[in-house]
């Protein structure tokens, strides 16, 4: 634990389970998060990783076993917490033909926000993600990483305690990833809490300070880099591999790219 001294715990998941059906997708989660932290979520497609933040963020509510935000079980007030954290989805429906004013200024009232107050912040926050101009445009219109970064002002209006990002910085370019990157670690040192969702493996590694790995529904590491340097070697990709079993890449790769030529004309250009 780099920066605290005293932990505090702010997530707490007790024997979580959760199936879909007869399909058992997590099973028996156990996982105390402090206050301060930022972990990286990872795991495999369908490991149940955005079923986990789903549950936490109460938009899925049967589900077995206890959890406890701000020391409070979710169930209990299903609605207070939710002020006091920000969610960025993997996809999101966001209302395209709203302006990103329209859009922006809802969800701050929605969170009780003065649409004055929120209207400036909104506006400050587009100008630093260097999209100031569009600010009046409708999202519809907006590119792919326009429309993201709209997404990552909506989840940081409110000031969240705990932030829950799910592949963050798909189609943004790399300036502003850097930006991103840097206000994340920085929204940390002022104590708040992520919880970090993403297949790229090189932005985990670096941001995080504590690596959760989920596989088939199970918790297979929990700890720092350093922790699982320690029982495991090279870069967060490689253990990733090792611990998920996989050592196929070639073979599947060999495989897709002979399946792809198969019964395609050559034209001969
Ligand atoms: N609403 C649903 N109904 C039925 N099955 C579901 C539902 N949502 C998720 N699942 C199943 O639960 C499992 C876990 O899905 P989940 O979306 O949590 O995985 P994930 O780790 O977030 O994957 P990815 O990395 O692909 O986003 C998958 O097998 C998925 O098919």
């Amino acid at each position: 634990m780099k920066r605290r001294e005293i932990m505090e715990s702010i997530i707490s998941i007790r024997n979580l389970n959760k199936s879909f059906g007869s399909k058992r997708v997590l099973k028996d989660i156990n996982l105390e998060i402090n206050k301060g932290e930022i972990i990286g979520y990872i795991g495999p497609n369908g490991a149940g990783k955005s079923t986990t933040v789903k549950i936490m963020l109460g938009l899925l509510e049967e589900y077995e076993g206890e959890i406890e935000i701000f020391g409070k079980n979710i169930k209990d007030d299903p609605v207070k917490y939710k002020k006091r954290i920000g969610y960025v989805p993997e996809t999101a429906d966001i209302y395209d033909n709203l302006t990103a004013r329209e859009y922006l200024t809802f969800i701050g009232e929605l969170y009780g926000m003065e649409y004055e107050e929120v209207d400036k912040k909104a506006e400050e926050l587009m100008e630093l993600f260097d999209i100031r101009e569009v600010y009046d445009g409708r999202i519809n219109s907006f590119s792919k990483g326009m429309k993201q970064k709209v997404i990552i002002i909506s989840s940081l209006l409110n000031d969240p305690d705990i932030l829950f990002l799910d592949e963050p910085l798909s189609g943004i370019d790399a300036n502003s990833v850097m930006v991103i990157k840097e206000v994340l670690s920085e929204l940390v040192k002022q104590g708040k809490t992520i919880f970090y969702s993403s297949h790229i493996m090189e932005v985990v590694e670096k941001l995080s300070d504590r690596i959760i790995l989920l596989a088939d529904g199970k918790i297979v590491a929990d700890g720092s880099m350093e922790d699982l340097k320690s029982q495991l070697e090279g870069s967060l990709e490689s253990i990733f591999n090792q611990l998920t079993g996989f050592n196929e890449h070639s073979k599947i790769a060999q495989g897709i790219v002979s399946t792809i030529k198969r019964g395609a004309v050559d034209e001969g250009l």
